[in-house]
């Protein structure tokens, strides 16, 4: 098991977000991360990656312990976590994004990377390749010169894609990596992520777009009001009537949130 999981809980305050959740990955699935508004999701994957510690439970990778590891200490040991489209450099070239964004994520040294200390300089040539290597991965080699402002939504998730594999992970977190493109990006989004599973990595995603996880996934865990409720195939997760209830019971308003599980 490369990822485990043991009863996990995060409180903010009198808020618990997350509560005892357990979850296993294997080593080279696709793990999708399903439940309504405020089940709990993207605090998980906080807990995860190291951005907050949780309050209790264990976190286990490649069987070690990593539970209150700070972020870049877990991006070392091989977890890797996309951040918003928000979180680029709009004004800098795609290929920067991905060099400098890189090293601000995995280093602790900021002013390094601000002031170009020779140090830097010199890791910044060695990280050079790598980046030429994942954009070509993430099919943008192209726009390697590109201001990030200058190019599409699409584009700009897979330099997220790419900014998460130049760090070299074996476990890559996609939050929500297919929110805000159209139904053909979306497809094109699912072959890089099938792509990431086929040549070694594991995935573990958040989304919102339930036929693209149904076709995608491995395994789907529920999540509902910060617990599991729901572990399964996609066929078993389908029509799963605590899984409907979840949804039923949550938002209903239709916010483009799934209609049918
Ligand atoms: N830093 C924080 N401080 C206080 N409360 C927080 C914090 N982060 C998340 N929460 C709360 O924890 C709960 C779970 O939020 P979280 O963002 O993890 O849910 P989610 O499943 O990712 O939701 P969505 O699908 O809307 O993104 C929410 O009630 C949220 O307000």
């Amino acid at each position: 098991m490369l990822l485990r999981v043991e009863r996990l809980t995060k409180r903010f305050g009198e808020l618990t977000a997350n509560h005892q959740v357990d979850l296993s990955v294997e080593r080279g699935q696709i793990h999708a991360i399903i439940g309504p508004n405020g089940a709990g999701k993207t605090t998980f994957f906080n807990l995860i990656s190291g951005f907050y510690p949780p309050t209790s439970g264990r976190i286990l990778f490649k069987g070690t312990n990593i539970t209150g590891w700070p972020p870049e200490r877990i991006a070392k040991k091989g977890i890797a976590r996309t951040f918003q489209t928000t979180h680029l450099f709009e004004e800098a070239t795609v290929l920067d994004n991905v060099i400098i964004g890189n090293r601000l994520r995995t280093r602790s040294g900021f002013w390094d990377v601000i002031l170009r200390t020779k140090r830097e300089r010199r890791e910044e040539r060695e990280s050079l390749d790598r980046g030429r290597e994942v954009l070509d991965f993430v099919g943008l080699s192209h726009l390697a010169g590109e201001p990030v402002s200058e190019i599409t939504q699409e584009q700009k998730k897979r330099v997220a894609f790419a900014l998460a594999l130049a760090t070299q992970p074996e476990l890559v977190l996609l939050d929500e990596p297919a929110a805000g493109v159209n139904p053909d990006e979306t497809d094109g989004l699912a072959v890089l992520i099938k792509k990431m599973a086929d040549t070694g990595r594991t995935v573990c995603l958040i989304e919102h777009k339930t036929s693209m996880i149904m076709s995608l996934a491995d395994r789907i865990t529920v999540l509902n009001q910060g617990e599991r409720i729901v572990e399964g195939t996609p066929e078993e997760i389908q029509g799963n009537p605590a899984v409907i209830e979840a949804y039923l019971g949550g938002d209903p308003t239709g916010d483009g949130r799934p209609q049918t599980v």
